[in-house]
């Protein structure tokens, strides 16, 4: 279901046409939908003879916000695109809500990464209405909702990389998802684009009530948004650690900076596996 066809040749005199179509007037986003529980069993994945997931096990609870951290190439990617079903895994199952995800029945979710991804022959608003049939009015709602509705007839190109990161997270939210699974989306922006969009993500989880994962190398990041902070090492999660602060959360609060330093020095003295397991 991630993937859609793009018919080039419509795509190209798109770009001569627009934006010629009528501006659509932005309305409040639809009443929240609930998220999915998501459940993973025993999850292996190798590249080239290496298991970068060595079964992984995980439950998280219908609107959790979870967090996955760990060393560059431990595996958090691997293990998100697992769950998205954009890679193939050797072993082990993938349940969101009821439904094993290698069935091939679609269910909803919805991914964002570093890049936003926006074909830039397309305006803004078409974008965003990407693969929706008659979905300029709910496109422009989504844009209304990332505060970037005055730019929905603008290029991709025209915009800075915190305004195209809205609109990846606009085309996502347009979707309605019960599942947003987040590749570090905001590891490309400067430090105060940065907590604009983890307050923007925040304040839409809460209204919206989807289920979130989000891999970031941030562990400040990590404690700011999640319910739970899970470590990935050596193929498995080691750590589960509940962040149990009120929200919306005040970097200045010392239980939170206590937490990110459990965090981060747990990153940099890694316990070895055996003792984990
Ligand atoms: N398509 C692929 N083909 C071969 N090896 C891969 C592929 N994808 C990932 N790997 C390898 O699997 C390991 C885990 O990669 P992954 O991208 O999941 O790590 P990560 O924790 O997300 O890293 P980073 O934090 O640097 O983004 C790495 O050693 C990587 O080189």
């Amino acid at each position: 279901m991630l993937q859609a066809t793009f018919p080039l040749a419509d795509d190209v005199f798109a770009f001569a046409r627009a934006p010629a179509d009528p501006p659509a007037r932005a309305q409040p986003l639809p009443k929240a939908r609930h998220g999915v529980d998501v459940t993973l069993q025993a999850l292996t994945k190798s590249f080239s003879g290496r298991r970068v997931l060595d079964g992984v096990g995980l439950e998280l609870k219908a609107g959790e916000f979870v967090a996955i951290v760990g060393r560059s190439g431990c595996g958090k990617s691997t293990l998100l695109r697992a769950i998205a079903g954009l890679d193939g895994i050797d072993g082990g199952k993938v349940t969101i809500g009821t439904v094993d995800a290698a069935a091939n029945t679609p269910v909803p979710l919805r991914m964002m990464f570093q890049d936003a991804r926006l074909l830039p022959w397309k305006t803004v608003l078409q974008n965003v209405a990407l693969g929706l049939k008659d979905g300029r009015q709910a496109a422009a709602n989504a844009l209304a909702a990332v505060g970037l509705a005055d730019r929905a007839d603008a290029w991709p190109a025209q915009l800075s990389g915190g305004q195209r990161q809205r609109v990846a997270l606009a085309r996502a939210l347009v979707h309605e998802p019960s599942l947003l699974l987040l590749d570090e989306p905001l590891g490309a922006l400067d430090a105060l684009t940065r907590i604009e969009m983890q307050q923007l993500i925040e304040s839409l989880w809460r209204q919206r009530g989807f289920t979130a994962v989000l891999v970031t190398h941030d562990v400040q990041e990590a404690v700011a948004l999640a319910d739970r902070v899970l470590l990935i090492e050596e193929g498995r999660i080691t750590l589960d650690l509940a962040i149990d602060l009120p929200r919306p959360r005040t970097r200045g609060n010392p239980m939170f900076a206590a937490l990110e330093e459990q965090l981060l020095n747990r990153l940099l003295n890694p316990v070895p596996a055996s003792r984990t397991r």
